[in-house]
């Protein structure tokens, strides 16, 4: 797809995340729609500056995409720590936890964001969220003892008073989506997660859980895009700022 016809919230998202990249940067790069838009913004700009960057996919789809841009991709253990990664989102609230996972990558996106210095987050408005929850909490888990998680994380839901909701297993029509690390993906859909702190910690102790797509205080800066070509920006050290200002009051 040509930048021409990508989203215009999309895009200025895109592009005002690109704008931070440095040369010489290492950089992550994440998976989505999104972030997709961001990649090919990024080629450009690499292309038009000569920029020297060397960046880690956080998915085949993704490495596949800027290798086919002129984008030279490295594995995350060659370059071995990354000054930011750029991802897309699933839902961001104002606390700017995230859900992610919604393109099935969220294992290799949190390996790659722990092994940044920044996580920037790039969104359309309709990802903004007052409370997590509304889309699915994707959660990744071992194809052995499946239908055993399932029944954990059932009872952790249980345990949590986040009971009798649908806990599916992703398929692309009738075959499991199965993941780039050969697990599959259970879709939690919850509604809302008054506490994702408690989820997450009660999703991580399940043993066939491989990761779930909560990433709390990880995201450093999340950039939403609108359709006018503006961008909102939400930064952590402000929202920390505000919070100790509230408590201080
Ligand atoms: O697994 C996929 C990722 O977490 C994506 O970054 C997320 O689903 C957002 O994707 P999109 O930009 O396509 O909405």
């Amino acid at each position: 797809m040509a930048l021409t016809q990508a989203d215009p919230a999309k895009l200025a998202a895109a592009r005002a995340a690109v704008a931070l990249v440095e040369d010489g940067m290492r950089l992550g790069l994440g998976t989505g729609s999104t972030a997709s838009v961001m990649v090919r913004v990024l080629a450009e700009r690499v292309a038009a500056e000569g920029l020297s960057l060397r960046c880690a996919a956080t998915s085949k789809a993704t490495a596949d995409l800027a290798q086919s841009l002129g984008l030279a991709v490295e594995s995350l253990d060659d370059i071995g720590w990354l000054d930011m990664t750029i991802d897309g989102a699933d839902e961001v609230d104002p606390h700017l936890h995230l859900i992610k996972g919604g393109g099935a990558a969220h294992l290799r996106e949190k390996v790659v964001a722990a092994a940044s210095d920044r996580m920037v987050v790039i969104a359309d408005p309709g990802k903004v969220v007052e409370v997590l929850g509304a889309f699915p909490l994707p959660v990744e888990v071992l194809e052995f003892g499946f239908e055993t998680t399932r029944k954990l994380i059932r009872r952790a839901l249980e345990a949590l008073e986040l009971g009798d909701h649908d806990v599916l297993q992703r398929l692309r029509g009738s075959d499991a989506v199965v993941t780039d690390e050969g697990n599959l993906i259970l879709d939690l859909h919850l509604g809302a997660i008054p506490d994702p702190v408690a989820l997450a910690r009660a999703l991580s102790g399940i043993p066939g859980v491989v990761e779930h797509g909560l990433f709390l205080g990880m995201c450093d800066l999340a950039i939403i895009g609108r359709e006018d070509g503006s961008v909102v920006e939400l930064a952590r050290d402000d929202i920390d700022a505000d919070m100790l200002a509230q408590e201080g009051e």
